[in-house]
């Protein structure tokens, strides 16, 4: 079905305040809500609401709301190609190998070899196919973490497409709570959990943060990989230690080389201490304990 995505561009406050208010107003229909950080140093955050009915309603609506806000950012409309669509324009795309995994879509079956753990990722609206540096990071990082520590229960913050679940789960056979701030992330995880044969292992999840009381449920965690972006990756670090069990292992990424440093000192406020760092295509991978 054919998705309209209404967006529109504003700071961290107004992108928080939009999110908080238009959330209550569309509760009832369900139209997924989400923010995504655009440009970190200069506070360019980006708000989005994907519709399926009525854009023009919709539009209206958010519009109205803005502006008793007091919010002046423009809003614009985007029409979402169809998912097959964006899968067809994707077909070209080559199967990724990180140490033992090959992330790959359904055209690429073939080209597994014995050995490897095979995670399919079909093209969609999520991240994660693999081609990014720093999934690719995450998932060497995962398999050296997994194979020195054998954890048992694991975190996925951030995780788009489930490609850093799946690997978990089918590496080391744990549950794997797997949460995304953005809906539409979060039902095409549990769909490619479902799709990798690891359903039984991941729980898809819908938070900002740590902010729901299924954290609370499932920590504490022996494992976190989060490949979300520096600045919140450091505001987080408080609630990482706090979710983290005593000796447990953080993987993180979305960093670029010159803000490593940063969030290692924000881990090392919180007691973690830094173990390595993997460098792909001018991103870094972290490990830390704590
Ligand atoms: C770079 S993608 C990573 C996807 C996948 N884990 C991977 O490694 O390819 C970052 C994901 O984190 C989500 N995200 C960003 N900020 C978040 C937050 N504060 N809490 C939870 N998820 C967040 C985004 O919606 C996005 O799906």
């Amino acid at each position: 079905m054919t998705q309209t995505r209404i967006f529109a561009r504003m700071n961290r406050a107004d992108v928080e305040r939009a999110f908080a208010a238009l959330e209550l107003d569309f509760e009832d229909v369900g139209h997924p809500i989400a923010i995504l950080e655009v440009d970190e140093d200069a506070d360019i955050h980006e708000l989005s609401i994907y519709v399926e009915h009525d854009p023009d309603e919709v539009r209206a609506a958010t519009a109205r709301r803005l502006q008793e806000l007091s919010i002046s950012a423009p809003l614009e409309v985007e029409v979402l190609p169809d998912i097959d669509w964006v899968a067809k324009s994707l077909e070209g795309l080559k199967p990724v190998r990180a140490g033992r995994f090959l992330v790959h879509g359904s055209h690429d079956r073939e080209k597994r070899h014995i050995g490897d753990i095979a995670i399919e990722i079909e093209a969609g609206l999520a991240f994660g196919t693999g081609h990014h540096g720093t999934t690719a990071g995450c998932l060497e990082m995962i398999e050296r973490v997994v194979r020195r520590e054998n954890p048992r229960n694991a975190l996925d913050l951030g995780t788009g497409s489930a490609v850093l679940a799946i690997a978990l789960a089918k590496l080391a056979h744990i549950p794997v709570l797997a949460t995304d701030i953005d809906p539409i992330a979060t039902k095409v995880a549990h769909e490619n959990a479902r799709l990798n044969g690891v359903g039984a292992y991941v729980e898809a999840l819908t938070a900002t943060g740590f902010g729901n009381p299924a954290f609370a449920r499932r920590a504490p965690f022996d494992l976190i990989v989060a490949n979300i972006l520096a600045r919140p990756l450091m505001r987080l670090a408080p609630q990482m230690a706090r979710f983290i069990l005593p000796g447990g292992s953080v993987i993180l990424s979305g960093i670029l080389d010159r803000q490593r440093d940063a969030v290692i000192s924000a881990y090392v406020g919180q007691s973690f201490r830094h173990i390595t760092t993997l460098h792909r295509e001018g991103w870094v991978t972290l490990h830390l304990k704590r």
